[in-house]
């Protein structure tokens, strides 16, 4: 007989984790910021932080990938309390989807009402370049349609309902705030709207399968952020996606390009600047309950 396999995380497993951070923290957050690859730097935007490495905090994935370092940082921006993961998880680094997606739980048991949630995706789009943010309007699971689904398992009523809907997934209300946001910062000129587009990696897409996302109606490609925006939609929180283009998809068999993941930290790096501006005064826009502009 084989020992019977853990499943997911119980109801208490994430209230220790909760009750864990509440004990060492005064910060009460209503806003989450998870970083994408090569993006931790936007934590550096929050005052007065409290930081915990994630080997610190019970439960608590580790992160194993460059650019991810590892950490939650809690503090405030332009006075709102805010918790920002310095890293995420990924399905390819071997964790059960459960695993990938633990904290959302644990920052809605903290209070947590708003999720913003980033990463660097390939852009696939022919009108999109290098550096462009993209607001993420809806996604394409590709693990969800073959049964990978965070919410598999026993539903637990106490976070959501057993059929969540997910076609407001991307509140729109927080993208027109983004829009706004970046037309007064003059970034009209490189935000995009779109479609992202989840695969399981690691091995970066080939180009038959590029050309498959893109019909099937995908801007961008990615390894990571719908198990988060499912599991976060669950719970009631309000969601807000942005993917920063850090690569262009290789369409054409005569190219010369080979997605790798020192261009997409390098392009995050070149780009840091401007996400902190966009994060930050999004940030001091966002409105407790509401944001119908
Ligand atoms: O989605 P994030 O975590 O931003 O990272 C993206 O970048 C990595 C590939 O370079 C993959 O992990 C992909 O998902
Ligand atoms: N494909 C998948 N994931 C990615 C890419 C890509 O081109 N760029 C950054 N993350």
């Amino acid at each position: 007989m084989f020992p019977e396999q853990k499943q997911g995380y119980t109801y208490e497993e994430y209230k220790v984790t909760a009750d864990w951070l509440r004990a060492k923290t005064e910060h009460r957050p209503l806003i989450a910021i998870i970083c994408g690859s090569g993006l931790g730097g936007l934590a550096e935007i929050l005052k007065d932080q409290k930081v915990f490495s994630y080997s610190d905090i019970p439960n608590f994935p580790q992160s194993t990938v460059q650019g991810h370092a590892g950490q939650l940082v809690f503090g405030t921006l332009n006075g709102k309390s805010c918790v920002c993961m310095q890293g995420r998880f990924h399905l390819y680094e071997g964790f059960p989807i459960w695993q990938v997606t633990f904290p959302i739980r644990v920052f809605q048991l903290l209070g947590v009402q708003t999720a913003i949630v980033t990463n660097a995706a390939g852009g696939l789009n022919e009108d999109y370049n290098v550096g462009d943010m993209m607001l993420i309007k809806d996604h394409l699971n590709l693990p969800g349609f073959a049964g990978n689904s965070p919410l598999v398992g026993p539903n637990d009523e106490r976070f959501g309902p057993r059929f969540p809907c997910m076609s407001d997934a991307y509140d729109r209300d927080l993208r027109k705030l983004a829009q706004t946001v970046a037309r007064e910062l003059g970034f009209s000129d490189f935000l995009k709207e779109g479609v992202y587009s989840v695969v399981g990696g690691p091995s970066f897409e080939t180009i038959a399968e590029c050309h498959m996302l893109k019909r099937l109606g995908a801007d961008a490609v990615g390894m990571s952020t719908v198990h988060e925006v499912i599991v976060a939609r669950h719970c009631g929180m309000r969601v807000f996606g942005l993917s920063l283009i850090t690569n262009k998809a290789v369409m054409d068999y005569d190219s010369k390009s080979k997605a790798n993941h020192e261009e997409v930290l390098q392009t995050g790096r070149e780009r840091a600047s401007q996400l902190k501006r966009m994060i930050s005064s999004f940030v001091e826009r966002l409105e407790r309950n509401n944001n119908v502009c």
